[in-house]
């Protein structure tokens, strides 16, 4: 991305970065609350338009946007399988009905995720970890090559936080670029890449990012 600048309104939080994201490696996103992590998100994921600059993408697919939790109404009527199965609907459309090959897809990454044992249960009885893995499956169900996830470790138990850095190198292995905010030391010790936004700004980045 080149010269990034973005807005809310008349309040400008990213200014002019210029960042590469390394490709079928996990690139750590650090920063204090407020540097702007899920604002760079929204604008490399194409949800946030910049007010400024241009993010050039080599990715061919439509990227995954995993937001955090929070963000997700408690009261969306929809059961694990069928979240982590909205994950196939820009291959599918909405009203198409997902094919065998979808089916495996989301069982797998309900799998990946340790969410099978939940899979007829409403999204709104989960606990917030559950439901920020059942988020993370319905992230990895887009099979996009280009996986963008905010703070994917919060309200996770020990156990699941630990998983999460071996997982998201697995997706590397497979093809798949992965960017992550984290307020978590282990999970940015473990990525390949680092950019750290400080107010809105590239404070640091690792130099060998190649595109
Ligand atoms: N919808 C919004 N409207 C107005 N300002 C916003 C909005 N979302 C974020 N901001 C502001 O933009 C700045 C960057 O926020 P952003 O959420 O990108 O930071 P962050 O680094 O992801 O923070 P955190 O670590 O707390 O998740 C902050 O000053 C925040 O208050």
């Amino acid at each position: 991305m080149h010269t990034v600048s973005a807005a809310y309104g008349p309040a400008t939080v990213l200014r002019e970065v210029t960042a590469a994201v390394p490709a079928h490696r996990v690139t750590a996103l650090l920063g204090a609350n407020g540097s702007g992590k899920s604002t760079l998100l929204g604008v490399v994921a194409g949800v946030h338009a910049p007010a400024a600059g241009a993010v050039e993408r080599f990715h061919t697919e439509r990227p995954a946007l995993v937001v955090q939790h929070s963000a997700v109404p408690d009261s969306l009527p929809v059961t694990v399988r069928e979240a982590v199965a909205m994950g196939r609907w820009a291959h599918r459309g909405l009203w198409r009905r997902l094919t065998a090959a979808d089916r495996a897809i989301v069982s797998e990454c309900m799998e990946r995720l340790d969410v099978a044992d939940l899979a007829a249960r409403p999204l709104g009885s989960l606990s917030g970890g559950q439901r920020q893995r059942t988020l993370l499956a319905q992230g990895l169900a887009q099979r996009s090559d280009l996986l963008l996830l905010d703070e994917p470790g919060t309200g996770l138990d020990a156990a699941t936080q630990e998983a999460i850095p071996a997982i998201l190198e697995d997706l590397c292995a497979e093809g798949v670029t992965v960017v992550h905010a984290t307020h978590d030391p282990q999970a940015a010790r473990r990525a390949h890449h680092h950019l750290r936004l400080r107010g809105g700004r590239l404070a640091a980045a690792d130099t060998d990012a190649a595109a």
